[in-house]
């Protein structure tokens, strides 16, 4: 069978989902194919005449010359890999297989959008980043400039807030708020704060571009024309609902975020808000297991762990501390006559009160019972533990009022200061608790 020729007709090119670029050695464009208005937003006549490197991302400028170079001097470049500024601002990731034509002294390239598989890429690389987060972050505090930077690899949030309703659900809280440039003024803080209110509680996304603040109510159209240019919030909402909200900013409108950008950020953030809960959740049961449920001072485990803290900075700086340890007398009485619950309310106030006789830098522990332990930060003199002794037994001796009773309590307190009464955790223990003993039974006979 005879087989034509075929000679394919002007604008066959056209055809391509893929663009081809033609470009003088000056990096002009001499000729685009009609895929270039989807790729990159422009007309072809738009494009011709303009230098490529114009419409190259700033930060992949150097990286495109270098390569475009390499181009020139006969290297083959099959898999570079760029990004470009569309017309309308947005960002195109491009793969570009190019060559030189010597004959014609021209670069000729064809550009594949590979811009969704960027963005799944990315969205892959969040997800991952944000359990990995979770892990590592020590606490929540440390979790969240984390998770501002895992956001900033997907889009650009020189702003960026976490709003969280507190535990009533009453508040937001604001535990982390990196405000972006221009947004010092205290209107737009509280237009801010009014926007994040209104995602937290309708659970919808906003995506507020200056020129569009419709669909909000009336109420809050004012906010939206003093907060960030570009100003999107999403939900927090995880299993248990909406927790608080999420909010990336833009100062300038040209690249403003779009609804995919909303989309996928909302996507990311159901998982910060697991990821949120999650951390919160440890971060209680750690708090329970090292801290009394009554008057929520330290437990023994977490007294203990202090005292290895103060013993081994002691043995390396030569600084003392010392041990206070307060036993109530006759307490017992006061939960028989009065119930356990008066018992309650009269412990709780004692650990109020000890807790303001000491620094902040000292521990109140409550071991259990109407036993108390102080670690005395640095107080390495004998002297020193007895005037803080002598405070706390003063506070407590003063009439506690619990409900309409007029409570009395005297207190027992043993002192050891290292390294004179012992050099490990329990023989100082050990030690007060024999001098706590000593001194309520002087005080029985008295
Ligand atoms: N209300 C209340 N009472 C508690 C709690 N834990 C222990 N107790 C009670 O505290 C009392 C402590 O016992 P003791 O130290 O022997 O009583 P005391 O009368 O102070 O004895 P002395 O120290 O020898 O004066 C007991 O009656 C316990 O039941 C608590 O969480 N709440």
């Amino acid at each position: 069978m005879e087989t034509r020729a075929f000679t394919p007709p002007a604008g066959f090119v056209d055809l391509l989902l893929d663009a081809v670029c033609v470009v003088d050695a000056e990096g002009r464009f001499l000729f685009v194919s009609a895929a270039c208005e989807r790729i990159f937003g422009y007309r072809p006549e738009e494009m011709v005449g303009t230098l490529m490197i114009d419409m190259v991302a700033p930060e992949d400028r150097e990286r495109t010359l270098d390569a475009a170079r390499k181009i020139m001097a006969g290297d083959c470049k099959p898999n570079f890999e760029n990004c470009y500024l569309r017309k309308d601002g947005s960002r195109v990731h491009i793969l570009w297989s190019a060559r030189w034509s010597q004959p014609n002294q021209v670069r000729i390239a064809v550009a594949h959008d590979i811009t969704e598989r960027k963005r799944a890429e990315a969205l892959q690389a969040a997800l991952y980043a944000i359990s990995e987060a979770v892990h590592t972050a020590g606490d929540l505090c440390s979790l969240y400039p984390q998770i501002h930077c895992i956001i900033n690899n997907l889009l650009p949030a020189p702003g960026f807030t976490i709003a969280l309703f507190d535990a009533t659900h009453e508040h937001l809280d604001f535990p982390y708020h990196v405000p972006g440039l221009d947004d010092a003024s205290a209107a737009s803080a509280a237009a801010h704060h009014a926007l994040c209110e209104h995602v937290s509680r309708t659970g919808q996304p906003l995506l507020l571009k200056r020129a569009s603040p419709a669909g909000l109510p009336d109420s809050l159209r004012d906010a939206a024309e003093q907060v960030a240019p570009c100003w999107l919030g999403l939900p927090l909402a995880s299993g248990n609902g909406v927790i608080g909200a999420l909010v990336v900013m833009e100062m300038s409108d040209s690249p403003c975020y779009t609804e995919r950008d909303q989309e996928l950020l909302q996507f990311v953030s159901t998982q910060i808000a697991t990821a949120i809960e999650r951390k919160r959740l440890h971060s209680q049961l750690r708090h329970m297991a090292q801290h009394d449920a009554l008057t929520g001072l330290p437990n023994r485990m977490l007294l203990l762990d202090r005292l290895d803290t103060a013993l081994a900075r002691a043995r390396r700086d030569i600084h003392g501390f010392s041990l206070l340890y307060v036993d109530l007398d006759k307490f017992k009485p006061i939960n028989d006559l009065h119930g356990h619950e008066t018992g309650d309310k009269l412990l709780q106030e004692v650990a109020r009160r000890i807790s303001h006789c000491v620094r902040d830098s000292d521990t109140v522990a409550r071991l259990g019972g109407d036993e108390f332990v102080v670690l005395l930060d640095r107080a390495c003199l004998m002297g020193d533990a007895e005037v803080v002794a002598e405070k706390i037994s003063a506070e407590l001796c003063s009439a506690i009022c619990v409900r309409d009773l007029q409570l009395f309590i005297t207190p027992s307190i043993g002192i050891a200061v290292y390294p004179e009464h012992g050099d490990t955790p329990q023989q100082l223990l050990r030690y007060a608790d024999d001098a706590m003993y000593q001194m309520k039974k002087s005080q029985r006979t008295h």
